[in-house]
C-alpha cells in the first residue's frame, strides 16, 4: 500500500515539470533549480533530526514526509526514480553493513 502511494506520488511529480509555478508547489521547485531542490533535502532531514531529537513522533512523521516528497523531487530533478533506489536496495540485500564496511579497501 505504502509503495503504491510513492509510485502515485513520484508519478505527480514527474507530471508536474514543466508547470505553472504559480499553481504547483512541485513545478515551482523545478523551477528553481537542484541546489534549491537539494537545500530543502537538508533542511527537511534537519527538522526530522529536531523532532527525534525532541522525540516529537508526530512532528517526526510530518517532516519525514517532507523529507521523502523533497528526495523525489531531488531525484527527478537529476533523471533518477525509486526504481534506482530500489535496485540498490535489492544489491545490499543480505550485506551486512559492518561486513560491507570491513571490505572497504580505502
Ligand atoms: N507531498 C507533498 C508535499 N509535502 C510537502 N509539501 C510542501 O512542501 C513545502 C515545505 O514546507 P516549507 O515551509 O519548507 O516550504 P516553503 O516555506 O514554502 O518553501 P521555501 O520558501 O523555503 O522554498 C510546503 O509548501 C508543503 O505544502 C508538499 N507538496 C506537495 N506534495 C504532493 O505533491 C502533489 C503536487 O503538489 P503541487 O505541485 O503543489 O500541485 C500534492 O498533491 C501532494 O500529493
Amino acid at each position: 500500500m505504502a509503495d503504491d502511494i510513492l509510485n502515485t506520488l513520484e508519478a505527480v511529480i514527474r507530471e508536474r515539470r514543466g508547470g505553472d509555478p504559480a499553481t504547483s508547489y512541485t513545478a515551482k521547485l523545478f523551477a528553481r533549480g537542484r541546489a534549491k531542490i537539494a537545500q530543502k533535502v537538508g533542511e527537511e532531514a534537519v527538522e526530522t533530526v529536531i523532532a527525534a531529537v525532541a522525540d516529537d513522533r508526530e512532528e517526526m512523521v510530518k517532516e519525514a514526509t517532507d523529507l521523502v516528497f523533497h528526495l523525489l523531487v531531488l531525484l527527478a530533478d537529476a533523471g533518477l526514480s525509486l526504481d534506482d533506489v530500489r535496485a540498490e536496495i535489492g544489491r545490499r540485500e543480505g550485506v551486512s553493513g559492518i561486513d560491507e564496511k570491513a571490505a572497504r579497501t580505502s
